[in-house]
């Protein structure tokens, strides 16, 4: 069982977040969504809308939906075969589930970084090249070099991978992987970062940098990230949505949610009494 239910354990890397969550129009609006895998439903009528420049917690016991609710949001629950996805959920307007748009380009806009960190077989410089190739963002070998090269400073990586970039990927340590699908996330240009336990592979000091990483990108992006660690979302997240048996339980600024919840459950569970 993760034990790891305070926020204010003693070693945090970063304080708490004391901010007030912004109030820019959301980037992303969901409305009402409802989840099944066949006749089960694991999304009850969920609404809830994530702004630009914030990181957005997902919290929640294992099984309460969060995953699945978090791969609504690029559309990854269409290449799970008895998933079927109800509702709204409105970018820029445009609702994402329609036949319109392209599932594909939707997937560079809303990027995502999964649990184990996932490079592709190829150099450390393709890794990053490969989405901006397929998608045609550069014009030239110079281009190309330069949008590696940016995508890698942000993802705080180059440093550590300049002098090496036909290296394999997969020859790089498990945090500085994690920061190559990060820095690929990053290349082509998205709106919106997933994150689905981002660090849940990682030793202390790697997550550290995984969560500095996090506080640097939330500059720059709309940020979504499913963790079981309290600690976590208590240091880098501006907002902490809990779900419970697949319903949104409370929704709110982080300090709010982990010092006063509203919700009976919500308490139980940031106290460490289930889940
Ligand atoms: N591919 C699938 N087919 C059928 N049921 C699924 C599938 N994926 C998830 N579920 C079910 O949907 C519910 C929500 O699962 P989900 O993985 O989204 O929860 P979670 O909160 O992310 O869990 P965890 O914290 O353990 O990762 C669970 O009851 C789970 O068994």
């Amino acid at each position: 069982m993760d034990t790891d239910h305070r926020p204010q354990a003693e070693g945090a890397v970063l304080t708490p977040s004391a901010e007030a969550p912004p109030v820019a129009a959301p980037r992303i609006d969901c409305r009402d969504i409802r989840v099944f895998y066949g006749a089960d439903q694991a999304i009850h009528n969920v609404s809830l809308s994530f702004p630009d420049r914030a990181v957005t917690a997902l919290i929640g016991p294992s099984g309460c939906g969060k995953s699945t609710f978090l791969r609504c949001l690029n559309r990854m629950n269409d290449t799970i075969e008895n998933c079927r996805v109800e509702g709204q959920i409105l970018m820029d307007g445009q609702d994402i589930n329609d036949h319109s748009i392209d599932p594909v380009l939707l997937r560079s806009r809303v990027g995502m970084v999964f649990q184990k960190p996932n490079p592709f077989p190829k150099s450390i410089y393709d890794n990053i090249a490969y989405g901006p190739r397929i998608h045609g963002l550069a014009s030239s070998r110079e281009d190309l070099d330069a949008i590696v090269e940016k995508s890698l400073r942000r993802a705080g990586l180059w440093e550590e991978v300049k002098d090496r970039l036909q290296a394999p990927g997969t020859s790089l340590s498990g945090g500085q992987q994690q920061r190559l699908c990060i820095a690929r996330a990053i290349a082509v240009r998205p709106e919106v970062i997933l994150m689905d336990e981002p660090c849940s592979a990682l030793d202390p000091v790697a997550t550290a940098r995984i969560e500095e990483l996090i506080d640097e990108l939330r500059k720059r992006y709309c940020i979504v990230i499913v963790t079981h660690s309290m600690q976590q979302a208590a240091r880098v997240s501006q907002r902490t949505a809990f779900f419970h048996l697949g319903n949104l339980i409370e929704m709110g600024e982080t300090e709010q949610i982990f010092t006063n919840p509203r919700e009976k459950r919500t308490e139980d569970y940031i106290t460490g009494r289930f889940g």
